[in-house]
């Protein structure tokens, strides 16, 4: 059975939700990008959907305070969640969002994979591993992107991604690692295959 191709490029803003109750009916297939205020989220699905302003992006962190929905058509949908681990931010701000976040995560049944993205400078601080550890422990699919590589220069790049892909292992669970630049478009080929495995597990094998 040949897997059928999504056209990212086809994606349209849905909603932006302060928490789950205000999400779309929760079936179907979500896939959602995680990670830490500024990690290059928003960036790495508008790479992916071939759309210079669907997701916002900014320079300053704590951009996206609120669960954004694109929808890709009736059945599959990519999320853009709140960066965490931003300290300047009023907490009653911050724990409102990451209470959003945490909520998210537990009892979205249609979310079928995480992405979770890493600046490849700064990998794996503790909220990282705390929400793969979480991931795993929920089997949830987990990818893992280093993000910006296009920062780093080919040695330390692959120095960085030996060493995530080695700390990968450690999670014991499904967890892949790959670089990723919004700016070059590394890296964008094994993110759509690996998203088209988790949008049509019925075609694939892993
Ligand atoms: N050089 C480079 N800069 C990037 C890349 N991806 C994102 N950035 C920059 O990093 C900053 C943050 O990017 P966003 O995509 O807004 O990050 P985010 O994870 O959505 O941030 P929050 O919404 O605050 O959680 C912006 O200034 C982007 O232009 C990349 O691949 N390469
Ligand atoms: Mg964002």
């Amino acid at each position: 059975m040949s897997t059928p191709t999504i056209n990212y490029q086809q994606a349209t803003f849905l909603t932006s939700a302060p928490d789950i109750r205000a999400l779309p009916l929760d079936e179907g297939i979500e896939v959602a990008f995680a990670g830490r205020s500024n990690a290059g989220k928003s960036s790495a699905l508008n790479t992916l959907t071939r759309q210079k302003s669907l997701a916002r992006t900014s320079k300053t962190p704590g951009r996206t305070q609120l669960i954004n929905v694109f929808q890709l058509n009736e059945h599959q949908r990519l999320i853009d969640l709140p960066g965490y681990g931003f300290a300047k931010v009023p907490l009653a701000v911050k724990e409102k969002w990451q209470r959003s976040l945490s909520e998210y995560l537990q009892k979205r049944t249609s979310l079928k994979g995480l992405v979770v993205l890493m600046d490849i400078r700064h990998p794996l601080k503790d909220l990282d591993q705390d929400l793969i550890h979480w991931a795993v422990a929920s089997e949830l699919p987990v990818r893992l992107l280093l993000t910006k590589a296009d920062k780093l220069s080919p040695g330390p790049r692959k120095k960085a991604l030996l060493e995530v892909t080695e700390a990968a292992l450690a999670f014991m669970g499904d967890v892949q690692v790959q670089v990723f630049s919004s700016l070059s478009k590394q890296g964008l080929p094994e993110l759509e295959q690996a998203l088209t495995h988790w949008f049509y597990p019925a075609h694939t094998q892993n």
